[in-house]
């Protein structure tokens, strides 16, 4: 069944609404995102719909192969990211990059 609700925690929302954070990156639980399927986000923390998203693109990719690129798209430096990553996904290698558009309300 696709997707059509996404989480992220509260911290990210400001960027995403601004468009400067235009990936995530998931474990496999949330790798089956479809690419133009449209998904309500809302915060982990309280359940609080903040926008909706245009899935563009969903790929495999090893936490060893991330690069300052992928950093930039999550508007972080590559050691920022690393260490969001092995918090939220201690010792995890393969993840999916998920990126995405903001749709209008
Ligand atoms: C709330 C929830 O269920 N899960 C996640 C998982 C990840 N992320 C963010 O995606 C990027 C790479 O992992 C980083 O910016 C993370 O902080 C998030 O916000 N929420």
């Amino acid at each position: 069944m696709t997707p059509t609700t996404m989480t992220f925690f509260e911290r990210f929302e400001a960027d995403i609404l601004s468009g400067k954070k235009t990936i995530t990156l998931r474990d496999e639980a949330e790798k089956h995102y479809v690419p133009d399927s449209v998904v309500t986000v809302s915060t982990f923390e309280d359940g609080r719909e903040f926008c909706r998203i245009k899935i563009v693109s969903v790929e495999p990719v090893l936490f060893d192969a991330l690069t300052d690129y992928h950093a930039a798209q999550e508007n972080m430096t590559l050691d920022e990211l690393s260490a969001v990553i092995q918090d939220i996904y201690p010792g995890i290698q393969q993840l999916y990059l998920i990126s995405y558009q903001r749709v209008d309300a």
